[in-house]
C-alpha cells in the first residue's frame, strides 16, 4: 500500500514574473484602473476593465493613448447580441461617435438596467486575433472574474509607454491559468473530523500567483497502488455553504463526504472554480438572468462566458501531488471524465452522484440533463 500525501510542505519557491505581473494586472483591472497589455510584436493596448469604466477614466484613457478607445466583447456576446454570428474569439466594436462609458455598460452587461440602448447600427465591428493585446485584455478580465468585457485604447506606433502604468504581456494572460496551475504546491494540512467522516484531513495547494488555494480533503488512508474513490468539487458558496436550493452541490458536497466517509477513504478535491470557472459575482449575474427566463447555460453565454469556464489542471496537479493515478469518479459529467483520461488519470469507474431534486433546482438539473450530457 502506498500512503498518499507522504510529504510535508516543501519550502515557498519564488513566483515567476509572468504569474506576478497578471497578478498584479488583475488587481489593477479590478480597482477601475488602466493596465497596458503588450502583444508578441512589442505593441502595447491600454486596457480598461468595461464594468468598472466610468466617465472620468474613458477620459483618462483617451488622454494616455492619444487614440480613440473602443469596446472588445466575446464572440459569444456579440452574437447574442445580434450584431454578428456567434463566434469563438474576440470582437473589437469601434462606434463612429466615440464610446462613452454607458454604451460599453450596456452592450457588455446584459443585466444593466439603468442606461438606455446606444445605437448599434454605428458600430463598426472586427474580428481579432487571439494574440493581439487586446483579445488578450479580455483573457485577462475572466482572470480578474470580471465580466469578459474590456475597453482598449493602443497609442500611436513609437509613443513612449507612460510611466507608472503596469505592463504585462499578452502570452503570459493567455496561457496565466494553466501556468498558476502548474505551480499549486501543498502549503499546509491538518486533521478536521467531519460529520460523516471523522478520519478526515485537509490539505492546502497554493498557486504562486498569490491566487486562492484549492482544497483536498483525503479521508482515511487512501491507497495509491489502488482506484481511489475521488469527487472534484468546484466551490459553489450559495449552494456549499448557505444551502441554496437553485442547484444541488450542498447536497453534492455532503453526499461525497458522507460516501466516501462509508467507504473508508477518498479523496474529495474542492477546487477555487465558483460557478464554473466565472465567479460569484458573475454567477449572481447568471441567475438574475436565469430569473428572466434563460436556462443555465445560456446565461453563461449572455454574460459572454463559455457555458463552462472551468479547467482540470488544477486537480490533476493536485492528484499528481497526492500520488493518485487511478480514480472511481463520482460524478454525473462526463466532461470531468474525459478531462482526467485526457491528462493521464484512469478513471476505472463512474460513480453517479445524483440527489433529489426540488421545487427550485428542476430546472437547473434538467438543463444539465437535456444540453450539457450529464447522466442523470
Ligand atoms: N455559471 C453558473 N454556475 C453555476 C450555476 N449553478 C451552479 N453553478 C456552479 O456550477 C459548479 C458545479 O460544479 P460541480 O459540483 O463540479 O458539478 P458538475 O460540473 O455539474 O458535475 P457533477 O456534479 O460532478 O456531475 C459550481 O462551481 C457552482 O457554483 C449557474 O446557474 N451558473
Ligand atoms: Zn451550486
Amino acid at each position: 500500500m502506498t500512503k498518499l500525501l507522504d510529504t510535508t510542505p516543501g519550502p515557498t519557491q519564488p513566483a515567476p514574473a509572468p504569474l506576478i505581473a497578471v497578478d498584479r494586472a488583475v488587481a489593477e483591472l479590478r480597482r477601475g484602473a488602466v493596465v497596458a497589455v503588450r502583444a508578441a510584436g512589442g505593441r502595447i493596448a491600454y486596457v480598461l476593465a468595461a464594468e468598472a469604466a466610468t466617465a472620468e477614466s474613458l477620459v483618462n484613457l483617451t488622454t494616455m493613448s492619444g487614440s480613440k478607445p473602443f469596446l472588445v466583447l466575446t464572440g459569444r456576446r456579440v452574437g447574442v447580441l445580434g450584431l454578428a454570428p456567434a463566434q469563438a474569439g474576440m470582437i473589437r466594436l469601434d462606434m463612429a461617435a466615440g464610446l462613452t462609458a454607458e454604451a460599453a455598460a450596456w452592450l457588455a452587461d446584459p443585466v444593466v438596467r439603468d442606461v438606455s440602448r446606444p445605437d448599434t447600427s454605428a458600430l463598426t465591428l472586427t474580428a481579432l486575433a487571439d494574440d493581439t493585446a487586446a483579445a488578450a485584455s479580455v483573457t485577462l478580465a475572466k482572470v480578474a472574474r470580471l465580466l469578459p468585457a474590456t475597453i482598449v485604447a493602443i497609442p500611436p506606433a513609437g509613443a513612449l509607454l507612460l510611466q507608472g502604468v503596469l505592463v504585462v504581456d499578452a502570452a503570459d494572460v493567455i496561457d496565466h491559468n494553466l501556468n498558476a496551475a502548474r505551480t499549486l504546491r501543498l502549503v499546509s494540512q491538518a486533521r478536521v473530523p467531519l460529520s460523516g467522516a471523522e478520519n478526515a484531513r485537509i490539505a492546502a495547494f497554493r498557486p504562486a500567483d498569490g491566487g486562492i488555494e484549492h482544497l483536498a480533503i483525503i479521508i482515511g488512508e487512501p491507497d495509491g497502488d489502488q482506484p481511489v474513490l475521488t469527487r472534484l468539487h468546484s466551490e459553489c458558496f450559495t449552494g456549499d455553504l448557505l444551502g441554496s436550493l437553485r442547484c444541488d452541490c450542498g447536497d453534492q458536497l455532503r453526499g461525497a463526504i458522507a460516501e466516501i466517509g462509508q467507504a473508508g477513504s477518498g479523496i474529495l478535491l474542492y477546487l477555487s472554480q465558483e460557478g464554473r470557472g466565472i465567479g460569484l459575482v458573475n454567477k449572481l449575474r447568471a441567475y438574475e438572468l436565469q430569473d428572466g427566463g434563460f436556462d443555465t447555460l445560456d446565461a453563461n453565454l449572455q454574460l459572454g462566458f463559455d457555458d463552462d469556464e472551468r479547467i482540470y489542471q488544477p486537480a490533476i496537479r493536485m492528484l499528481a501531488l497526492l500520488g493518485v493515478k487511478q480514480v472511481r469518479l463520482l460524478t454525473n459529467n462526463p466532461r470531468k471524465v474525459d478531462a482526467l483520461a485526457a491528462h493521464g488519470v484512469q478513471v476505472t469507474e463512474r460513480v453517479p452522484h445524483i440527489f433529489a431534486s426540488n421545487d427550485h433546482n428542476q430546472g437547473y438539473l434538467r438543463t444539465k440533463a437535456t444540453r450539457s450530457g450529464h447522466m442523470f
